[in-house]
């Protein structure tokens, strides 16, 4: 046989009761020969209970009466043949009126005990099960309605009666034996102690019920039916990945649901965990899931943990003093004295020293808790051999739970990697010597963000998400969303990875959005929902959302975000950029960011600083990183001087070839900063630093292409027309490479430190030589690649080729 036990909500409706009839019925026609256990449709317990408290103040209770009828009324008059209808609506009448009888009683004596409120409260579940019975009648004849007050006795301890199991095991089975053939519905929550008055189980009342049926009656399962998939990996309304488990002990239950998941309260399954009975727990709305099952094993699993809980409000005392030392009785006076009082200690920890003493306790007793330590060490606080006790609030507590932890070694290391790499605190930290458990004391606004962080570095097979916050939606920015949306499902399938964009601004609008932007219809969005930009509200907009896995990507060209990275990498948010000005400016600066980045565990990624997405800064940290030595580096690093003189030809002029590169966006905004050798100049600063020189912009020895007209330029309109200006100065110049049989380079070399730009005119059997399109090349001599350089070569600018590099960036952060 089998108990399915169904909740409040399972029975809180007519559609609801014909979901649970579907179970019942497909069950019994299985040969399951199932027993079942209702509780009181949704919300009646707490309406009941309403009722009587204010009986008992003299207020009226006809308008929860009535609500009371209509909503049980609602389920005859819809589920029930209406030739059946009258003896049920009698029935139930009757017993609201003995509940009103019993309301108006507890009105004229201005006093409710606890034995009438649970007389009161047991209607429900009385309604509710001789209510579904009866409707389950009409397709199993073998139906009956079971007061369960006659079976389950307990002590006369009323709202949380003790069970007297001997007597209700002979009563439960002498009721099975005469009744092993029929489809009983039997009232959760209730019993009745040894006079025959109504007793209640406390919390969880129901499954209790369940258990004690299921284990008198050796079931081969209690089903718990229930709103939920069964018991989740985390809290699915902070952890959203959060996934149903299949399997768990019910040691690990019991630590999961201590900390959090109220799918089950774990007291109630005793009487199943001695039986070793297994609890499934089920969603009646979604009767194909599986579901739970809490049974004696744990269970193979593939992940390391079963699933983190927390706990959201605690406080935290501390005790130290050298009175704690060595004294064995110390602890144990502390919390006798704790329990004594009824103070429920969530969480200890002790330092090896025996210093000092840590534990959590709910808010609302941690006054109680200190001023009963006060009093009980009076002695040893006069003598200062402990300090006042002091209470630290707005904790949380974050727990991981599994019993395959203590086979798997770096738990810990897990954990706290994921924390410290998100910025979180770890204020204490405890594990149980079953290490079943390793529970950490964070900061109260660290909670979110450390269950999903956690949640996400521990089942790692499911896919990450990167919270990413945009700078910039021009060319580089706007091409870059559109490479996210295009290869969003490439990236989920292949990667595991998830790049939401949950912030995005330009210099005019910005948006946020927590479930992540519309990539294909971001510029609307931002259009009509965006806000008037502010980079400093945006960046406080960022730590505020507090978000786990961030990323802030700097697209701009802009001098402002950089004042910003060294804030934002001390907030634990990782950086990628295509914009070149922070590791171009003070080497004081370049300094701090990377060193700001390391100490905080986060990402500085600009792969596209240097010859657009083509792989250079990578390809000279490997170097830098294995220990070779940088010796020599020869480079073509501007795309758009590179294009110019691969096409200024023949009749070209000067002036549309610096055009034409600029539309083909291979230009910065400002295409001045390419033609004065400015964009080159940083990107040959940025190597020299990687290559780990101290190195400034004036150490620079910068060769001019542009006449000093051009240069001189004090906007990019009077930079045109100077250019138009100077043809013949560019004509001059292709004449004279074409005369020589040579071609026209802008080459940057650093040796031993030093730095120089210049241009020159190299014939074919210069290695630069053959170049075309907006190509970079770049040649690294190192002690490794001495006699013959290591060489990288290609289009080094362009939208496309950009974008591409800050995703794989941005793909990096995520690998992490
Ligand atoms: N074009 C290329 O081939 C390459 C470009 N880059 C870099 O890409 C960056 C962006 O270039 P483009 O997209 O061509 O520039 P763009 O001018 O098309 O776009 C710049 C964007 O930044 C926004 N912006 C500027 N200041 C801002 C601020 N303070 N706050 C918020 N948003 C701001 C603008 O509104 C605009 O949306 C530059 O730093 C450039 O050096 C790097 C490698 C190659
Ligand atoms: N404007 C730059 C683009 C890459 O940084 C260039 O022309 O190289
Ligand atoms: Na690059």
């Amino acid at each position: 046989m089998k108990i399915l036990k169904f909740g409040g909500t399972s029975v809180g409706s007519v559609e609801s009761i014909q979901a649970v009839l579907k179970i019942v019925k497909a069950s019994f026609d299985a040969g399951e020969n199932p027993l079942v256990v209702l509780s009181a449709m949704s919300g009646v317990t707490n309406l009941l209970t309403k009722m009587a408290e204010e009986a008992a103040e003299g207020k009226p209770f006809d308008e929860g009466l009535k609500q009371l009828e209509e909503r049980h009324f609602e389920v005859v008059k819809k589920l029930i043949a209406v030739k059946y209808q009258n003896p049920v609506l009698t029935r139930l009448k009757l017993l609201f009126n003995e509940l009103e009888e019993l309301l108006l009683g507890v009105s004229a004596l201005k006093e409710l005990s606890n034995q009438s409120r649970d007389l009161i409260v047991s209607y429900g579940e009385r309604c509710s099960n001789f209510l579904v019975s009866k409707v389950m009648e009409q397709e199993v004849a073998e139906s009956e309605y079971i007061n369960a007050s006659y079976y389950v006795k307990t002590d006369s301890n009323f709202g949380n009666a003790h069970l007297n199991e001997p007597l209700t095991n002979q009563l439960i089975q002498a009721l099975y034996q005469t009744h092993a053939d029929k489809l009983l519905f039997v009232t959760g929550f209730i019993g009745s102690n040894e006079q025959g008055r109504v007793t209640t189980l406390g919390r969880g009342g129901s499954d209790y019920t369940a258990a004690i049926f299921g284990s008198v009656l050796n079931a081969s399962a209690i089903e718990i039916w229930t709103d939920v998939n069964g018991m989740l990996t985390a809290d699915p309304r902070i952890v959203k990945k959060a996934f149903s488990l299949p399997v768990l002990s019910y040691t690990e239950a019991m630590e999961l649901s201590y900390f959090g998941a109220k799918v089950i309260y774990p007291p109630t399954m005793v009487p199943a965990f001695l039986k070793k009975i297994p609890i499934v727990i089920r969603n009646t709305f979604e009767p194909h899931l599986a579901g739970t099952v809490i049974q004696f094993e744990s269970g193979k699993s593939t992940y390391p943990i079963k699933g983190i809980s927390s706990i959201a409000d605690v406080s935290v005392i501390n005790l130290t003093g050298s009175g704690m030392v060595g004294k064995s009785g110390f602890s144990g006076r502390l919390f006798t004295l704790l329990a004594r009082e009824q103070i429920n200690v969530i969480l200890i920890t002790q330092s090896s020293s025996e210093h000092s003493i840590t534990f959590a306790v709910n808010p609302s007793d941690a006054e109680k808790a200190v001023s009963l330590i006060q009093n009980e060490f009076e002695l040893e606080l006069l003598a200062n051999k402990l300090s006042t006790p002091v209470i630290e609030e707005n904790l949380s507590i974050l727990a991981i739970v599994g019993e395959n932890m203590k086979r798997t070694p770096g738990m810990s290391g897990k954990l706290f990697h994921a924390l410290g790499r998100n910025g979180i605190n770890v204020r204490a930290i405890a594990q149980g010597s079953s290490e079943f458990n390793i529970s950490v004391i964070i900061n109260k606004d660290d909670l979110a963000k450390a269950l999903n962080a956690v949640h996400d570095a521990f089942f790692a097979e499911l896919k990450r998400t990167l919270h990413v916050f945009n700078l910039g939606t021009g060319n580089i920015g706007a091409t870059l969303f559109r490479q996210l949306h295009e290869q969003h499902d490439f990236l989920l399938d292949h990667n595991d990875v998830e790049i939401k964009v949950v912030g995005v601004s330009n210099s005019r609008r910005m948006l946020f959005n927590v479930d992540g932007v519309n990539l294909e219809n971001w510029q609307q969005e931002l259009d009509e929902n965006g806000e008037v930009a502010d980079l400093g509200t945006f960046v406080s907009k960022m730590q505020a959302m507090n978000l786990p896995n961030c990323v802030f990507i700097d697209n701009t060209a802009s001098k402002l975000p950089a004042t910003y990275y060294e804030e934002i990498f001390k907030s634990n948010i990782s950086i990628v950029t295509c914009n070149k000005i922070a590791n171009s400016g003070d080497y004081q600066q370049y300094r701090l960011l990377h060193d700001t980045a390391r100490k905080h565990g986060v990402d500085f990624f600009y792969e596209t600083n240097v010859g657009a997405g083509l792989p250079i800064v990578r390809v000279l940290k490997d170097l830098m990183l294995s220990g070779d030595r940088i010796l020599k580096i020869e480079a073509i690093l501007s795309g758009t001087i590179s294009y110019i003189f691969n096409n200024f030809h023949g009749d070209a002029s000067f002036y549309d070839v610096v055009k034409k590169a600029q539309e083909l966006g291979y230009t910065e905004p400002d295409p001045r900063d390419d033609l004065g050798g400015i964009d080159f100049m940083r990107k040959m600063l940025i190597l020299a630093r990687d290559a780990g020189n101290v190195i400034e912009s004036s150490d620079v020895e910068l060769g001019n292409i542009l006449p000093e007209n051009c240069l001189k330029a004090n906007s990019v309109d009077e930079f045109y027309t100077e250019l138009l200006k100077s043809e013949d100065y560019f004509n001059a110049l292709k004449l004279k490479a074409a005369n020589e049989g040579k071609v026209i380079r802008y080459i940057g070399n650093l040796t031993n430190g030093k730095v120089s730009i210049d241009l020159q005119m190299v014939d074919s059997s210069h290695p630069f030589y053959a170049l075309s399109g907006s190509d970079n090349i770049i040649s690294f001599t190192t002690e490794r690649y001495k006699e013959r350089p290591l060489v990288v070569k290609g289009p080094g600018a362009g939208a496309e080729v950009t974008s591409g590099g800050v995703f794989a960036d941005l793909v990096n952060v995520a690998a992490k």
